[in-house]
């Protein structure tokens, strides 16, 4: 006697067909891998315009560790920046994924004078810091900006409203705004429409890992999927989705929002600021004809050769920097993410001391 199809239960007959074939996919699998590592392992194998110097990357390690010991450099570092906010609570997951989603391309050809620039607290803040800064300002203003609900309403969340709310103090525009206001747009409709309009929602879907969560990010938002073709190969940077991660897990301290059991699985973030700390050190070194192009402050193209190779390299080389630190103090607390967060810091310090290094190079793009 045959069942009629509609009395068929199909997915008991799959999770049975998988479970006899021992074919069972977890429902969250934890072992996702991001493939950054491995991408900017590829990249260094196959590019040629820019070269590690394992001689500087050993003695930086060493510096690195000393200096980040001597400062008592840790996750507790990210919440004594005096914009960064402080409560360890939802709100303030709303708040580090809405920065998230738009941090990206501060960088300004005008001088320090005119650059773009916010007005905050009594101060002007520049680069990545004038987003944060804009966020906290709005908020004061009582604008809901980190609230997905608000960025899909696009009567009252109007492009006027995010002029209001990016306004500069100098004549110059906060760069990519219509990106920025995309951004917004498509990770409110997602979250809105499969996480009930919070962020956390996606945080409690990865089930406590951190490269779940990038993988997660990547595959259901565009604007997080930070992947390009390098000789012939894709390759994941996926910049944003990992300092989210690693925001989340700084501001938290590890627990809670920020509880993540894989989070030393995370890379350094392909930005265009810690590879100039790198290329200070002597990590990374240039071939003539990339250098000669950095130093005109010419601009390099997004997912051009030049530009997936300054991103591998950084990536790889922090990862060997890593590596040497735990060779030789195995019990350090220390991961690529700490690591990058600390190369970042660094670099702006230097910037405001106005230590004359390599210029950054200049790309435009979501990415970074
Ligand atoms: N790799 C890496 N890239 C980072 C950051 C941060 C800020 N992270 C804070 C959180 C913890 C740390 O302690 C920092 O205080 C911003 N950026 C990137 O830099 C660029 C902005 O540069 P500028 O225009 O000069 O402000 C832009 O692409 C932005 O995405 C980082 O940490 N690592």
């Amino acid at each position: 006697m045959s069942v009629p199809d509609s009395e068929i239960d199909h997915d008991l007959l799959a999770f049975m067909r998988q479970a006899l074939t021992g074919t069972l996919q977890p429902k969250n699998p934890q072992k996702l891998k991001t493939y950054v590592l491995e991408s900017a392992q590829y990249i260094v194998d196959n590019g040629i315009d820019v070269a590690l110097s394992r001689e500087h990357i050993v003695k930086a390690a060493e510096h690195i560790y000393s200096a980040m010991q001597a400062k008592q450099y840790s996750t507790d570092t990210w919440s004594i920046h005096e914009l960064h906010p402080k409560a360890k609570t939802r709100e303030t997951v709303d708040f580090i994924f809405t920065m998230d989603l738009l941090n990206f391309s501060f960088w300004s050809e005008m001088d320090v004078e005119t650059r773009f620039a916010v007005e905050y607290n009594g101060k002007r803040w520049t680069g990545y810091w004038s987003l944060v800064a804009a966020l906290q300002r709005a908020l004061d203003e009582g604008i809901p900006i980190t609230c997905p609900y608000f960025w899909v309403d696009e009567q009252i969340c109007s492009e006027e409203l995010f002029k209001h709310i990016f306004r500069s103090a100098t004549d110059e525009d906060i760069p990519l705004l219509p990106e920025r206001i995309a951004c917004l747009r498509e990770a409110g409709q997602v979250v809105c429409e499969r996480y009930d309009g919070t962020f956390a929602n996606m945080i409690d879907e990865a089930d406590f890992s951190a490269t779940a969560l990038v993988v997660m990010l990547a595959d259901e938002l565009s604007c997080f999927r930070d992947e390009h073709v390098f000789e012939g190969r894709r390759v994941n940077f996926y910049k944003r989705a990992q300092i989210l991660v690693a925001d989340l897990w700084a501001c938290f301290g590890g627990e809670s929002f920020g509880e993540f059991h894989d989070i030393d699985e995370l890379t350094m973030f392909a930005d265009y600021r810690v590879p100039v700390t790198l290329t200070m050190l002597h990590c990374l070194q240039f071939g003539p004809k990339l250098e000669a192009h950095i130093k005109a402050k010419k601009m390099i193209p997004s997912g051009s050769s030049w530009e997936c190779q300054l991103r591998g390299a950084s990536v790889w080389c922090v990862e060997m920097i890593r590596r040497e630190i735990l060779k030789r103090h195995p019990k350090v607390n220390i991961n690529a993410a700490l690591i990058d967060f600390y190369l970042y810091d660094t670099a702006k310090e230097m910037e405001a001391l106005g230590a004359e290094g390599l210029p950054h190079h200049r790309t435009r793009s979501i990415w970074y």
